[in-house]
């Protein structure tokens, strides 16, 4: 599906603005799911156009995720060199240091990482003993029960049972995402993290790409005049559009970079 015509008059109206930040969420929003986690790729030519964006005077770009930063630069391929920021594990980790520091308040504790090793010790015992075809994702400051390709009703069990085995673990927060239940000790999100990266950029204008439920936490904080929010998929949401998948969000950030190479934006105002 193409931009509709509320979102392509907003694309209109935000790239006309001086200092422009576009992030975008990257599972379910620029990478299609996969069954395994390492597999998902981003849609082809979407990174490129990113990259494009970000060499455009007053335009900053940034990928947001759940993913920890080292998986993010892996899978996204953007290397450490390049204009872009990559802000991981749901804004707890960041390579921008005016993120970092907006977000030093939810840094992971010595007491957190203990918590996260007692956990991970008792789901994956609760994985591998009661729901083997589940699967466990490690990352940084979480663990992940993947449950995507098996059957819903074995699916649901897993999920139910770690998350009543997580409650047992106080400090942990329980995040349901698609075919996934992510059990973290960070208190960082990404609504934090990215108004933070917005604050020190001068951004006059924000656009975010989302898709899941802590895509939610980006959107209720960019409520400005000239911010586009964009829930990509179904379910309710607090963005202002909409688009259906992937390659409409492939389309549409080229319409972004269309748009922003014709605005004639006074550099000097
Ligand atoms: O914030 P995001 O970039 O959207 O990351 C959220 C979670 O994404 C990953 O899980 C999702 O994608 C997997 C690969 O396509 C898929 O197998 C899974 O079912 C999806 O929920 C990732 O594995 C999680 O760690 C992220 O938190």
């Amino acid at each position: 599906m193409s931009a509709e015509a509320p979102l392509r008059a907003a694309i209109e109206d935000a790239v006309e603005v001086r200092s422009l930040l576009v992030a975008t969420d990257l599972d379910g929003v620029l990478a299609p799911f996969a069954r395994e986690p390492m597999d998902a790729r981003p849609w082809p030519g979407s990174i490129d156009t990113l990259r494009a964006l970000a060499d455009l005077p007053g335009v900053h770009v940034a990928v947001v995720s759940g993913r920890d930063l080292e998986t993010l630069r892996t899978l996204t391929g953007i290397a450490p060199d390049e204009p872009i920021v990559l802000i991981g594990s749901h804004g707890a980790e960041s390579s921008d240091p005016a993120v970092r520091e907006a977000m030093e308040a939810a840094a992971v504790t010595p007491e957190d990482e203990q918590r996260l090793a007692e956990l991970r010790a008792d789901i994956s015992a609760l994985i591998e003993e009661e729901h083997p075809r589940a699967s466990l994702e490690h990352k940084a400051a979480a663990v992940v029960v993947h449950v995507r390709g098996i059957d819903r009703a074995e699916g649901d069990a897993a999920i139910a049972a770690a998350r009543e085995r997580a409650l047992s673990h106080p400090g942990v927060k329980v995040l349901k995402g698609k075919s996934v239940l992510e059990l973290t000790v960070s208190h960082a999100d990404k609504g934090s993290a990215v108004t933070a990266l917005g604050r020190a950029v001068g951004a006059g204008a924000r656009f975010y790409f989302g898709d899941d439920v802590t895509d939610e936490d980006a959107f209720v904080r960019m409520r400005r005049t000239h911010d586009v929010t964009v829930k990509v998929g179904t379910g309710s949401t607090a963005a202002r559009h909409r688009l259906d998948d992937e390659a409409a969000v492939a389309a549409c950030l080229q319409t972004v970079l269309r748009r922003r190479r014709a605005a004639e934006v006074d550099e000097s105002a």
